[in-house]
């Protein structure tokens, strides 16, 4: 029998072969660790990319024992260019793979005049270098099969500037763009693309840039957050928000930037900004 579906690029008899494993950035702690155990319960074997090779030892154990899932671990630091090529390679070879979650992330504590370059550095290479060479390494794999599914984890603070975490913000707003335009040119071949906006979430990137989480005002649970978000890759959303209560706000965004675009194919500076003669 041939199996071949939405986000399943494995050919085999296998009964179970129509649910693809899945490739999850960031997968030691947090939201990646989470969507491990969500997919882990849904029958998908599993490749789990961080660095901590203590930690995605004993999630892939635990999961192997708890679900019976295939896991493996692919230790990687994703802001090294030979740690990437690796996971790089793996995505283009192991056509089992057919879901990509790019999760792996962190924030970087201060207001921008004190943050050091090379730390902004690393966090695009993070947050935004990374995401674009892992969903380049699997795109041209998934529309040749005319099935996949790449998830991006972006944030709402992609969407407030206002919000004073302006690096963070902006490999977020990226990461979202992106999502968007790869959606716009993939989901007719077949690939599906989402970008998940979390709010504010108990993990550890709080700590790891330095804030102590339980002095913060309250926020959602990292459970919460993984299963709202796979309601909307359930629904094959192309972004979902999981705090948005009314989509409609969503849409009607959306509405106000595309009513630009007839000024955006226009040849000539519009009056008001013609110079006074
Ligand atoms: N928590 C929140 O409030 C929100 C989080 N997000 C986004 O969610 C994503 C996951 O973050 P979250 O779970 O909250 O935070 P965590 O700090 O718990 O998880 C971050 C994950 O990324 C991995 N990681 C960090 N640096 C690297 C690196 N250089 N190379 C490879 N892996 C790395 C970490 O593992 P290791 O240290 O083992 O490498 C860890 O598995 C991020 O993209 C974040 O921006 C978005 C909105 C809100
Ligand atoms: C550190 C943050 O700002 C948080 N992870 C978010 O994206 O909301």
């Amino acid at each position: 029998m041939t199996v071949m579906n939405i986000g399943s690029i494995r050919e085999t008899s296998n009964p179970m072969a129509d649910i693809p494993s899945v490739l999850i950035t960031g997968a030691s702690s947090g939201i990646g660790a989470t969507y491990a155990e969500r997919f882990a319960r849904r029958g998908h074997d599993l490749v789990l990319v961080a660095r901590d090779i203590t930690r995605l030892e004993a999630l892939a154990a635990r999961l192997r024992a708890e679900t019976g899932v295939a896991v493996d671990i692919l230790p990687a630091d994703l802001t090294q260019p030979g740690d990437i090529a690796a996971v790089e390679t793996r995505l283009r070879a192991d056509r089992r793979i057919g879901v990509l979650v790019n999760n792996a992330g962190a924030s970087l504590a201060g207001r921008f005049e004190k943050q050091p370059a090379d730390g902004l550095d690393r966090l695009v290479a993070l947050n935004a270098t990374s995401v674009v060479r892992l969903a380049s390494a699997v795109a041209p794999r998934f529309v040749e099969a005319g099935a996949g599914a790449i998830v991006n984890i972006a944030s709402v603070v992609g969407l407030i500037p206002e919000f004073g975490q302006t690096v963070y913000g902006a490999t977020k707003a990226f990461v979202l763009f992106l999502s968007q335009g790869l959606s716009f040119e993939l989901a007719p071949k077949g690939v599906y693309v989402q970008a998940v906006l979390p709010a504010a979430t108990r993990t550890e990137i709080w700590e790891r840039a330095g804030a102590d989480v339980n002095a913060l005002p309250a926020m959602m649970e990292v459970g919460e957050l993984v299963d709202a978000a796979l309601v909307g890759f359930d629904r094959r959303e192309p972004v979902t928000i999981p705090v948005l209560g009314e989509a409609g706000k969503w849409e009607a965004y959306q509405a106000a930037r595309q009513t630009m675009l007839p000024d955006f194919s226009q040849i000539h500076a519009a009056e008001r900004y013609r110079a006074a003669s």
